[in-house]
């Protein structure tokens, strides 16, 4: 048996839509898998009752046929589904990285990207790699149609998970199909400012580099109380805030002597429009870990 611990990711970071994300230390799917002649699966842990157990129907399953692996697979769900935090992407890139080496299949971390997309493609109708990247990779990655960039980096977060649920597909409905050009320069320069940001882990560069007027503000719409909370986690000296991945999660960057009052703060403003919350006290971090 091999298991494989994957951590949760935040895509996006404002203005790389599609394009961005990070590993985050915390939370973080747990994988076992054994040879079998069929794929099965069974699911443990934080949201599982809403996760299918179908091989058709989870991204698991989409991963084992991708590298043609088939093997009793256990999840222990650390990373609710539906939470902006790359669930779906958790357990497929934990998936990917305990069935290449059970099978000797010989794919190397970048290889396992499009094959972790797999399962994205299942939940969300795309195979969008911006979380399976950093699970897989860890750091800061950029993902394009047809390359992954990886960096390592450090940077202390904030990730803030409300008792609501978004879906990425609903989430992915109200995204502008169009943008001035005063947009694009803004957000041109608001990705390249996080990005050098990422290379000196720097949290003020990556803050203001957070900055999207085009997909996030439709986005805030679905979560209540983003407004509040973000004002809170910016009061309690967040140096940016957005919406991570599809929401309903905020990501606060921060100093890590502002994390402790950023998370409380965070979940206060939730609390007070009636909304339960936990806040993840954590860093940009490493990719999955095989353990044998
Ligand atoms: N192994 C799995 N883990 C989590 N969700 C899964 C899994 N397999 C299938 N799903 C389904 O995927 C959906 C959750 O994926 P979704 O992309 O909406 O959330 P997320 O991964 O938390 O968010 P985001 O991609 O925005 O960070 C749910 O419908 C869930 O049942
Ligand atoms: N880039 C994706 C991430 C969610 O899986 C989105 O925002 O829709």
């Amino acid at each position: 048996m091999l298991t494989v611990r994957a951590p949760a990711t935040s895509a996006n970071l404002g203005s790389g839509f599609d394009v961005f994300g990070v590993a985050l230390g915390t939370p973080a799917d747990v994988v076992r898998v054994e040879r079998a002649p069929e794929t099965t699966i069974t699911v443990t842990g934080a949201g599982s009752q809403y996760i299918p157990e179908d091989p058709a129907k989870n991204t698991v399953g989409a991963v084992a046929e991708a590298l043609d692996a088939p093997a009793h697979i256990r999840i222990d769900k650390g990373v609710r589904p539906s939470s902006g935090l790359g669930s779906s992407a958790a357990s497929a890139a934990a998936a990917a990285v305990a069935l290449n080496a059970l099978y000797d299949r010989g794919r190397s971390r970048e290889e396992l990207v499009p094959i972790a997309a797999e399962g994205e493609a299942l939940v969300s109708g795309e195979a969008h790699a911006d979380n399976v990247a950093p699970s897989l990779l860890g750091g800061f990655t950029v993902v394009t149609d047809d390359s992954v960039t990886q960096v390592d980096a450090s940077v202390p977060v904030v990730a803030c998970l409300p008792e609501i649920s978004v879906s990425t597909r609903d989430a992915r409905g109200v995204v502008p199909q169009s943008a001035t050009m005063d947009e694009v320069v803004t957000t041109v320069g608001n990705a390249a400012t996080l990005t050098v940001g990422m290379t000196r882990d720097d949290p003020v560069l990556v803050g203001e580099g957070l900055t999207d007027d085009i997909v996030t503000p439709e986005r805030t719409k679905l979560i209540d109380g983003y407004d509040r909370v973000r004002e809170a986690a910016l009061e309690a000296g967040a140096t940016g805030v957005t919406v991570s991945g599809a929401g309903p999660g905020i990501l606060a960057v921060c100093h890590r002597r502002d994390r402790r009052a950023i998370a409380s703060a965070m979940v206060d403003a939730f609390d007070a429009v009636g909304v339960e919350s936990r806040a993840y006290q954590t860093a940009v971090s490493d990719g999955a870990t095989l353990y044998r």
